[in-house]
């Protein structure tokens, strides 16, 4: 899921380079497309003043590549425990109904959300769906992600950040300014609060980057390794631990607010708060659990 989200978040900003979208809420102050008077009034949220071009929508396309991925990961697993009886056959395919009706149904209040707050047109929206659920599918034919070494993870960082500055120098060369769209967001936004440096385009992508890294580094760990790989890993109790742990940490992490006086900075804490989350929740927090557990039973024994 991880592999799929920071792969398809980069996916998102390349096509934005290339498509360069105009954002509701920007363009209709500068098109011409109407005569003064009857200039349709945008209403403006704290979320709306985005700084990336506006297509393809990155919520939409985050949100489907994850749920993508969550429920074709939900149906395999449930179709191989049952295939043993009619009753359960019927069982599965109610079971597929109910996942991706609740699919379209957060898709489409994704979408319709990012209408509504003037972030996006229709079409914006749809295609980042569309290519969300292309690359979560792609991913499906990439299975040696899952023994991925440190070594791969570091050069698919590697890879994903030298095209990404190619390319940008590449649009510079061609004297096409990249960032065009954070001129516009910081000219049209009604509240000069409510632009965020995290949208930014080298924001999304020093996220992204120390996310991946994280788990890398993460999942080539000893601590993960004796944690999730060894005999507790597969126990429930011990999954329910982490999920609860896990939760409660993300929910204390985002509580840290980033400097945002500058730039660079702040893609570096981007960069180290990704790689640390990752690595959190992936190994020491799992790894903390295990060691209660073991504790625990240890007790028990004497
Ligand atoms: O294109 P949208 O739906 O406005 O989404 C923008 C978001 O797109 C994501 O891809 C970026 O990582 C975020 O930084 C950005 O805020």
């Amino acid at each position: 899921m991880i592999w799929v989200a920071v792969v398809g978040d980069w996916t998102n900003l390349i096509f934005k380079w290339i498509l360069s979208g105009q954002r509701p809420y920007w363009w209709v102050h500068e098109t011409h497309l109407f005569q003064n008077s009857s200039k349709p009034h945008l209403d403006q949220f704290h979320i709306t003043c985005e700084t990336g071009p506006g297509s393809p929508s990155g919520h939409a396309m985050g949100s489907s590549c994850v749920w993508y991925v969550i429920v074709t990961s939900a149906l395999n697993f449930a179709r191989s425990s049952c295939i043993s009886s009619v009753q359960s056959f019927q069982r599965f395919h109610l079971l597929r109904s109910i996942l991706w009706t609740a699919f379209w149904v957060i898709q489409i209040n994704v979408c319709i959300s990012r209408v509504f707050i003037a972030t996006h047109f229709p079409h914006q929206v749809l295609l980042g769906l569309v290519i969300g659920m292309l690359v979560a599918e792609a991913f499906d034919h990439i299975p040696c992600i899952y023994n991925a070494s440190l070594k791969l993870y570091l050069q698919v960082n590697v890879f994903l950040l030298s095209f990404a500055v190619c390319f940008y120098l590449l649009l510079k060369l061609l004297d096409f300014d990249p960032l065009w769209s954070v001129t516009k967001a910081k000219t049209w936004c009604a509240n000069p609060d409510w632009i965020h440096l995290d949208t930014t385009p080298f924001a999304g992508l020093w996220r992204n980057l120390g996310a991946l890294f994280g788990l890398g580094l993460a999942v080539n760990s000893e601590i993960f390794i004796q944690s999730c790989k060894g005999k507790n890993g597969c126990k429930t109790i011990f999954k329910l631990m982490c999920m609860t742990a896990n939760l409660t940490f993300l929910q204390l992490y985002d509580l840290i607010e980033m400097p945002n006086h500058s730039e660079a900075l702040f893609y570096i804490l981007s960069f180290c708060k990704s790689a640390s989350v990752l690595f959190g929740i992936v190994a020491v927090i799992p790894y903390c659990v295990h060691l209660l557990i073991r504790e625990d039973e240890r007790k028990l024994r004497l």
